[in-house]
Formats: structure tokens, C-alpha cells, sequence
């Protein structure tokens, strides 16, 4: 073996180094941080983040959350502790190595402003030696992936950006090399709430394809709710006091200090983590529009049922026929209340609930496609509320 070849060099293909891409666990074994003056910033954490999860930590100012994530890339140094990264002790490997396969994301973006986009989003390419093709065509795909038009952005400098476009470029760039793992410091809140809405939704569509391992901090539970597949509520002292799916985490607080930081509203909030779920829908009479009324009338007194439910031909909800309006003669098209009331199955109780009072109904009917399965009506939606917790 000659010696050039034993020298390590940034274009060596080590584990490190030139990331694989595929999603890896984070463990945090008793990790630390005491700072030099004796601030206790993080004491003794074990936590797990799941290889391809999003983890969100939360938590009042001050409680550790910027040091714990910044001691997995090590830009702050553990005191205690070992961290593993897909099971490899990375706690003393090349920091520079190890944040090549770290993706980073922080609030003011972070983009070097005497650079192009694309010079921006090939930094980590070109220090892992990419040939310029390849790191052109990896640069104009993710511009694209992230809603940027390479042709149109690509050769504009930061300056010449939104502050939602800068964010876009910052993810892109994270992202360049393909890491392992994606470290998010308050990303979206620089930006207006529209534009952050927009960002999160975005943000939630790319990570089901990319699957990374994200670690993702916020002060905005609203924010770690919607994003978090698994959420981390910190309180003073890096302490962990609870690490659960959102639902759970609303649905069944493990104490004080958690239920007094999602907020007494959390019921509210759970209901956009809870699916709609088949076994909860209602079933009300059904007629057509080209039904007699006085039949309609008759079918609803049988079945002492206040309202039907009108499906049109193709098997959509119209709008429905309250018992009252179900007499005299005409047919039910004459009568009934028009309403748009539909939910995909696929949808949270929270849209299916807003939709409900957008269109002024008392019930929503939920679509498989356009197959149309069931209502869920305000008593039903509680009942699934309440067994969500329980479940
Ligand atoms: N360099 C430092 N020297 C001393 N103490 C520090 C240092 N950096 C952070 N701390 C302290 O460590 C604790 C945790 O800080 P950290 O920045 O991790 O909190 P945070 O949860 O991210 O806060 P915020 O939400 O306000 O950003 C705080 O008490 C903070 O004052």
C-alpha cells in the first residue's frame, strides 16, 4: 500500500464521511452538557430518535432544547454521554466528517450571501468531491423538490429571495448530499404565518419521500403537532418529561408540567392528529333527489330518523332533507337543503369538523374516492374523540 493512499482525504468513500442517505437512529446514552460558568444546559438525556421519524423537541425558553440538538452534530460538545448514530459512537469521530452527514437547518437560514443559490445548495456536494455534473443535476432536482424554479432562482443570490424562498434554499441545501439525518432549528419561524403554513405543508410532502431522521425544535406546539411524529416535551435542565406521538401526548398528558404546556385547549389540537375512523361513522336514511316526498316522508317516520341524507346519482351527498320539509307533493330535489358537506376518508376530525361549519350542516359525509361510506355528525365525532384517548 503506498502512502497517499493511507492519507485520508475528503474524497475518501468512508462511512462518515460520504453519507448513504438512508435514514439511521439517533441514541442519546447519557449525554450532557454543563457549561463552563456551571450552567447545567442539558443534564443526563436517554432518548431515541427512530431512524426515517420526525422528533420534535418543545419546551420554554432556556430548557435545553438548541444545546441537545446541537450536540448531535457537536457544534456543542457533550460533557457526559456517548451518541449514537445508527449505532455508531460518533461521540469522538471528525466533527467536520460528521457534520457532512448531519443535515442542518436554522431560523436565519444560514446562506452565505456572496453566493448563488446553486453555489449555496452544492456546498456539501463539492466538499465531498462530486463531479460538477453530478452536483448540478443534484442541485436543480432538489431546487425543484423544494418549489424552486432552478432556471429562475438558481443564479439569483440570497438577497434576491423571500424569506419563504430563503427557507426553501436552506432546506435544499441540508438536503444536497442526501444525509442521514436532518437537524431543524426553528426553521419556519422567521417567516408570516401564511408563508409558514405553506412551508410546514411543503416540508410534510418532502419528508414522505426523503424519510429522514429529523430533530426538529420549536417553541410553537401548534407547529410540533402538526409536524412531529413523535414529540419531546423539555423542561428546565434538558429534562425530557415526556416523548410521545402527538395524540398521546394531548390526548393523555403524563403530568402537569406537559398538560399546561399543550394548553388547556389540547383537546381542540387533538382533533387534528385524529383520523377519521370508519367505525365511527353513522348511517341516516338515504333518498334521491328524484324521490317523492311524501315517500321520503313516510321512510323517515318509519325510522323515526329527523334528517336523510341525499346522495346524488353519482353517489355524492347533495345536501339533506329535514323530517319537517318531507311532505306534501314534489320531490326531495324541490326541498332539500343543498350542502357540499364531504370529507375524504383519509382526513383528520379536525377538517372534518371544520367542514361541518363551513357548510352550516349538522354532519359531514365521509368519501372513499367517491364512494361515499357514512356521516359523521357532531355526537359521533366526540364519541371518536373520546376513544382516541382511551385507544
Ligand atoms: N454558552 C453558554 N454558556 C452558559 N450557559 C449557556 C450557554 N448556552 C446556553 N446556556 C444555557 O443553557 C440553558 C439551555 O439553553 P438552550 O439554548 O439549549 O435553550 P433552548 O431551550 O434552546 O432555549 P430557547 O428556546 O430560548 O432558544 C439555558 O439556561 C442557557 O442560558
Amino acid at each position: 500500500m503506498d502512502a497517499t493512499a493511507a492519507a485520508p482525504s475528503l474524497r475518501d468513500p468512508d462511512p462518515v464521511a460520504d453519507p448513504s442517505g438512508a435514514a439511521q437512529e439517533i441514541r442519546l446514552e447519557g449525554v450532557g452538557k454543563v457549561y463552563p460558568d456551571g450552567t447545567v444546559g442539558v443534564a443526563e438525556l436517554d432518548l431515541t430518535f427512530a431512524a426515517g421519524e420526525l422528533s420534535v423537541l418543545v419546551g420554554p425558553s432556556g430548557c435545553g432544547k438548541t444545546t441537545t440538538m446541537k450536540m448531535i452534530n457537536r457544534i456543542i460538545e457533550p460533557t457526559t454521554g456517548r451518541i449514537l448514530l445508527g449505532g455508531e459512537d460518533v461521540t469522538r469521530v471528525d466533527a467536520d466528517r460528521l457534520r457532512r452527514r448531519i443535515g442542518y437547518v436554522i431560523q436565519s437560514v444560514g446562506l452565505f450571501p456572496h453566493q448563488t443559490v446553486r453555489a449555496n445548495v452544492a456546498t456539501v456536494p463539492r466538499l465531498l468531491g462530486w463531479d460538477r455534473k453530478r452536483t448540478r443535476a443534484r442541485v436543480d432536482e432538489l431546487l425543484s423538490t423544494v418549489g424552486l424554479d432552478p432556471a429562475v432562482h438558481g443564479d439569483r443570490y440570497p438577497a434576491q429571495l423571500s424569506g419563504g424562498q430563503r427557507q426553501r434554499a436552506g432546506v435544499a441545501r441540508a438536503l444536497a448530499a442526501d444525509p442521514a439525518v436532518l437537524l431543524m432549528d426553528e426553521p419556519f419561524s422567521a417567516v408570516d404565518p401564511v408563508v409558514r403554513e405553506r412551508l410546514q405543508s411543503e416540508f410534510l410532502r418532502l419528508q414522505e419521500t426523503v424519510r429522514k431522521t429529523i430533530v426538529f425544535v420549536t417553541h410553537d406546539i401548534e407547529e410540533a403537532v402538526r409536524l412531529g411524529d413523535r414529540i419531546a416535551v423539555m423542561s428546565t435542565g434538558g429534562r425530557v418529561e415526556q416523548f410521545a406521538p402527538p395524540a398521546e401526548l394531548l390526548g393523555r398528558p403524563a403530568n402537569a408540567v406537559v398538560a399546561d404546556f399543550v394548553g388547556a385547549d389540547r383537546g381542540l389540537k387533538r382533533l387534528a392528529v385524529t383520523p377519521i375512523d370508519t367505525a365511527d361513522l353513522e348511517q341516516p336514511p338515504v333518498v334521491g333527489p328524484a324521490d317523492g316526498l311524501a315517500d321520503a316522508g313516510a321512510m323517515l317516520d318509519r325510522s323515526g330518523a329527523g334528517w336523510a341524507l341525499v346522495l346524488g346519482e353519482d353517489g355524492r351527498p347533495v345536501g339533506w332533507l329535514p323530517a319537517d320539509r318531507a311532505t306534501g307533493p314534489g320531490t326531495v330535489g324541490s326541498a332539500l337543503e343543498r350542502a357540499d358537506a364531504v370529507a375524504p376518508v383519509h382526513a383528520s376530525l379536525r377538517t372534518a369538523f371544520a367542514t361541518m361549519l363551513q357548510q352550516d350542516a349538522g354532519w359531514v359525509a365521509v368519501l372513499d374516492g367517491d364512494r361515499y361510506l357514512g356521516v359523521l355528525t357532531p355526537a359521533s365525532l366526540h364519541a371518536a374523540l373520546r376513544r382516541s384517548v382511551k385507544g
